[in-house]
C-alpha cells in the first residue's frame, strides 16, 4: 500500500483519499431472515415472483367493469347484476360478464372482465340486483399483479444494510435465507495511566472511569451488529501497548485506540502505530472540532484507529470516521454519514478557524419548523451526549452561523 502521509487532513481528504483504501471483507455466509437485521446483503436480491400476484382487490365492494359505471352517481346509480361472490384467498376462475358485479372483499381476487371495484359504501344490493352510486376509473381500487414487484426485479441491492422494515418484503416474497457478508470484528484498546475500570471504586479524585471503550462496544454492536470487543486497558508505556495493539492486529480486523492521540508526552498512540508494520499512520489529525487528535492508520491493510480521550470528541470523531470505515469494511455500499435534512440554527454559531465543527445541539420543532439549539461546552463535558439529539454540520472556511440560516442535521 503506498500513500501519501499527511499530518492535517480535511474531512473531504479523508473521505476523499483515506475511505476508499479501506478493503472490503469479502467472506460471505448465508443467514436466516430472521437473524437478517444489520447485516450487509452480499448480492442483489432478485423476485422470483410478481407481487401481488394476482390481481387484487384493496377495498370490499364489488368487482364492475369501470365502463358500466360511467356517469353513476347517488341520484343517478348504475344497475349491475350481481354475478357471484369472491372468497378470500379464493382463486376464481368464473369471468365477469358486462353489466355483472361480483363481491370481492379486501386483499380478494379481481375476476377477469373486472378492471375496477367500487367500495361497498357506495352500492345497495337488492337480491340479485346491485346499484352502484359512484362511477370508477379502470385500476380504481386495486393492486394488478405484479403491480408491486415484478419477477426479476432487484428488490435489494448487494450492499444494503438490512433493516427491519425491509422484512416485509423478504417474507412476502418466501425467502428463508440470505447470502451475507462476514462483520468485521473490532478489537478496542483504551489508554491512560489515569483510567481505571468503571465499576470499582476510584482511589484518586483524578482517576477517570473508563467510559469510552465499553460506549462504544455497546454501540457498535447495537446499532450495526459488529463484532466489537473492548480487548484492554493499557497504561501509557509504549511496550505495553505495543504488544497488545500486535495481538489485536492478529486476532482482529481492525483496533481502535481511546486517548493519547494528541501531543504531550505521554500521547504515545501515534508512535506505537508508526512502529507496528507498514504504511503505518497516514494522518494525524483531522481538520475537525471536536475531534482533532484523531489517528488513521494501517498496518498491512488492517485500519487502525486512535481516537481522542475526551468522551464528545471520542464520540464525534467515532461518528465521522471509523463508523464509515466499518461500513466499508462490512460492504456496505452507502457508508459515508448521511444528513437528515437541514434545520434552523437558534443562536449564532461562531466559527473555528481551519475546523469543520461538528456541534452538538437539541432539536424542537418551533412554529412548524425544526429548530437547532446549539449545546456549547468543552468536548470533556459529557452531559452533553445526553442532551443532544444530534449534530449540526459547520463547514470549514464560513465565518460562523448566523441564528436563523439554515445547517446540516445528522443524528446521534
Ligand atoms: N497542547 C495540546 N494539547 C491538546 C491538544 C493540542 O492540539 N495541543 N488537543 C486537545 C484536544 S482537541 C483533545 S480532544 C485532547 C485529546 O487528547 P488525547 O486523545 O491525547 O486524550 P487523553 O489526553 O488521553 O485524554 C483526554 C481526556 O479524556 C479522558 N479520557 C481518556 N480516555 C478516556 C476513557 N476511556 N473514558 C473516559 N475518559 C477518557 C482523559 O482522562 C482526559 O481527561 O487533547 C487536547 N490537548
Ligand atoms: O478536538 Mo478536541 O476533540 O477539540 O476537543
Amino acid at each position: 500500500m503506498r500513500i501519501e502521509k499527511l499530518k492535517f487532513a480535511t474531512v473531504e481528504e479523508i473521505y476523499q483519499n483515506y475511505l476508499p483504501l479501506v478493503k472490503p471483507i469479502t467472506d460471505t455466509l448465508e443467514i436466516f431472515v430472521e437473524q437478517s437485521v444489520n447485516f450487509v446483503l452480499a448480492q442483489d436480491l432478485i423476485s422470483e415472483e410478481d407481487l401481488p400476484g394476482f390481481k387484487k382487490s384493496i377495498v370490499d365492494g364489488y368487482a364492475v367493469n369501470s365502463h358500466d359505471t360511467k356517469g353513476a352517481s347517488m341520484n343517478n346509480p348504475a344497475l349491475l347484476e350481481f354475478a357471484f361472490e369472491v372468497k378470500i384467498g379464493e382463486e376464481v376462475v368464473q369471468k365477469l360478464k358486462p353489466a355483472q358485479a361480483a363481491w370481492v372483499p379486501t386483499g380478494g381476487m379481481v375476476p377477469e372482465g373486472a378492471d375496477a371495484v367500487v367500495m361497498v359504501e357506495h352500492t345497495q344490493r337488492f337480491g340479485n340486483l346491485v346499484e352502484i352510486m359512484k362511477s370508477v376509473a379502470p385500476g380504481e381500487n386495486l393492486l394488478k399483479a405484479n403491480e408491486d414487484v415484478k419477477k426479476g426485479q432487484v428488490v435489494l441491492r448487494k450492499g444494503t444494510r438490512i433493516q427491519p422494515k425491509y422484512l416485509n418484503i423478504l417474507y412476502s416474497l418466501g425467502i428463508e435465507k440470505l447470502l451475507v457478508y462476514r462483520k468485521p470484528k473490532v478489537a478496542i484498546v483504551s489508554t491512560g495511566d489515569e483510567i481505571v475500570e468503571p465499576f470499582v471504586k476510584v482511589k484518586k479524585v483524578t482517576q477517570v472511569r473508563d467510559s469510552n471503550s465499553y460506549a462504544l462496544v455497546c454501540w457498535l454492536k447495537n446499532q450495526f451488529g459488529f463484532e466489537a470487543k473492548r480487548v484492554a486497558h493499557v497504561r501509557d508505556d509504549e511496550a505495553e501497548l505495543t504488544k497488545v495493539l500486535n495481538q489485536c492486529l492478529n486476532e482482529y480486523d481492525a483496533v481502535v485506540i481511546s486517548g493519547g492521540s494528541s501531543i504531550g508526552v505521554r500521547d504515545i498512540t501515534a508512535k506505537v502505530i508508526e512502529k507496528l508494520g507498514k504504511p503505518g499512520v497516514v494522518y494525524h489529525g483531522a481538520m475537525i472540532q471536536p475531534g482533532k487528535p484523531t489517528i488513521f492508520g494501517f498496518v498491512d491493510e488492517k485500519p487502525i484507529l486512535g481516537l481522542p480521550g475526551n468522551p464528545v470528541s471520542f464520540t464525534v470523531s467515532a461518528y465521522v470516521f471509523l463508523i464509515p470505515v466499518l461500513r466499508k469494511m462490512e460492504g456496505e455500499e452507502e457508508y459515508l454519514p448521511k444528513p437528515c435534512g437541514k434545520v434552523k440554527v437558534k443562536k449564532n454559531i461562531p466559527s473555528v478557524q481551519g475546523r469543520e465543527q461538528f456541534i452538538r445541539v437539541k432539536l424542537t420543532f418551533e412554529e412548524g419548523e425544526l429548530m437547532a439549539e446549539p449545546l456549547f461546552s468543552e468536548s470533556a463535558s459529557i452531559t452533553n451526549l445526553v442532551q443532544a439529539d444530534g449534530f449540526v454540520r459547520i463547514p470549514r472556511g464560513v465565518e460562523g452561523v448566523y441564528a436563523g440560516e439554515y445547517v446540516e442535521f445528522y443524528k446521534l
